[in-house]
């Protein structure tokens, strides 16, 4: 296929995704199950485009002056991959498979470019009604937070311990150019580039079979580690869902002591057998949420993890559609079961022992406001200072994460190179 007729199929693919609310992800396998005759590096570079448009929705749509699939298909080819109007016109021109020809307004539109007059939130392609909460938390710079939510992200795969060591995955990925990264230890990370350029296949090599190493974003191998679990740990993975921070702690563990992994949905932890089995991990034991299927460990874990469930806004790069499907309903309605998973998690915490609390989300009130709400209603609990375990972690000249008090830390996109995670933890402390 020509780029023209990429971005028709681009903008077919907007079309259901917003027509029919479907997440991009499936939208786009449907459209290449539909349309057979389209190559890999078709369907990559139609992902890139539909991606690179919901990324930046709300600048796009302003400099075109609409919102509908075919102007932010256009918009992501002339803002982010570049094309001038021309340009456009031709690749338009020349292939039957494109769509309809530009207008004198899209024309226009495209070669007017500035977003100078535009709103901060529009600058920083954040949905309307966060733009308060954006400024408060990020303060000066709070425009280059946002901008750096609207970027593509890498590729990071976390190196298994267990069975491989960092220098050796960088030699078997080699032919992808793998990148260590500034915080992790275990992390190589295969940057992004522009246009239709195509994410190397990490999963299809022998050596993620054989479990050398898993996907695993940067930002969640360094919540994982400030979880800091000892080897002789008892640690209830409370909110274990598909097991991404089970496995790096399995691993951190070196194999020894017990995780308990638990999920209230027992769906979203069926994956997590077969990923135990490829990383070699033998001191993980799952727990399906039958009727007392956690009672033998009431007052006896050494840590209670909450990878909480949130709004999910620390992933926007990857998941550019939940950012604009967000409303305030769903985020009281995490906040709420942020409370539920908090209230329930706390009684398996032994005297001594601690609650971490973790989202993969920047807002405060599923973060820091959370953490002082729980505090308020369980003076057992006590904050202990993650800005002082980042330092002893990572020294000073490495990359700072957001600190509201030093008590919590925030990372993101900008100021860690990484998704956005919040990371908190409290010792319990009964009289
Ligand atoms: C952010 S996801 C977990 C991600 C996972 N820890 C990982 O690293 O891949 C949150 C999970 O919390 C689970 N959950 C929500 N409320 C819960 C509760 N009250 N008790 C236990 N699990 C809960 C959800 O089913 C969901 O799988």
């Amino acid at each position: 296929m020509k780029l023209g007729g990429r971005l028709q199929a681009a903008i077919e693919v907007l079309e259901e995704v917003e027509g029919r609310k479907r997440p991009v992800a499936e939208a786009l396998k449907d459209w290449g199950r539909t349309h057979r005759f389209a190559g890999s590096g078709d369907r990559s570079a139609i992902g890139n485009i539909v991606y690179d448009a919901l990324r930046k929705r709300a600048s796009h749509a302003w400099r075109m002056g609409e919102d509908t699939p075919r102007a932010l298909g256009l918009a992501a080819l002339a803002f982010d991959w570049n094309h001038t109007a021309d340009q456009l016109a031709g690749l338009i021109a020349e292939d039957s498979h494109a769509p309809e020809a530009l207008t004198q307004s899209e024309v226009a539109a495209i070669e007017a470019k500035s977003l100078k007059d535009a709103p901060f939130w529009v600058k920083g392609d954040i949905p309307e009604w966060l733009e308060g909460t954006f400024m408060e938390t990020f303060e000066d710079e709070a425009l280059l937070e946002a901008k750096a939510f609207a970027r593509r992200p890498p590729v990071d795969i976390r190196v298994n311990r267990l069975k491989a060591d960092i220098g050796k995955v960088e030699k078997e990925l080699s032919r992808f150019n793998p990148k260590r990264t500034k915080l992790s230890a275990d992390c190589l990370r295969f940057a992004p580039k522009g246009g239709d350029y195509r994410q190397p296949n990490i999963q299809g090599d022998p050596a993620f079979r054989k479990g050398f190493y898993e996907i695993q974003d940067e930002g969640s191998q360094i919540v994982s580690s400030l979880i800091f679990p000892k080897k002789s740990d008892q640690v209830l993975d409370y909110c274990a869902g598909g097991g991404g921070k089970t496995l790096s702690m399995a691993a951190q563990m070196e194999n020894k002591g017990q995780i308990y992994a638990f999920d209230i949905d027992a769906s979203r932890l069926a994956p997590i057998v077969d990923r135990l089995t490829r990383a070699g991990v033998r001191n993980v034991q799952t727990r399906t949420p039958n009727e007392g299927a956690l009672d033998d460990l009431i007052g006896r874990m050494d840590r209670v993890v909450v990878d909480a469930p949130c709004t999910g806004t620390g992933t926007w790069r990857r998941r550019p559609e939940t950012k604009w499907k967000l409303t305030e309903e769903q985020l009281d309605k995490r906040i709420e079961e942020q409370q539920i998973a908090l209230a329930q998690a706390r009684q398996f915490v032994r005297p001594g022992g601690y609650l971490v609390y973790i989202t993969c989300s920047v807002l405060a009130a599923e973060n820091e406001e959370q953490i002082y709400h729980f505090i308020a209603n369980n003076p057992d609990f006590e904050l202990v200072s993650a800005g002082e375990v980042w330092q002893d972690m990572f020294g000073f000249d490495a990359p700072k994460p957001w600190s509201s008090d030093m008590m919590s830390v925030t990372l993101t996109p900008h100021s860690t190179e990484t998704d956005g995670f919040f990371f908190s933890v409290m010792e319990y402390r009964p009289d």
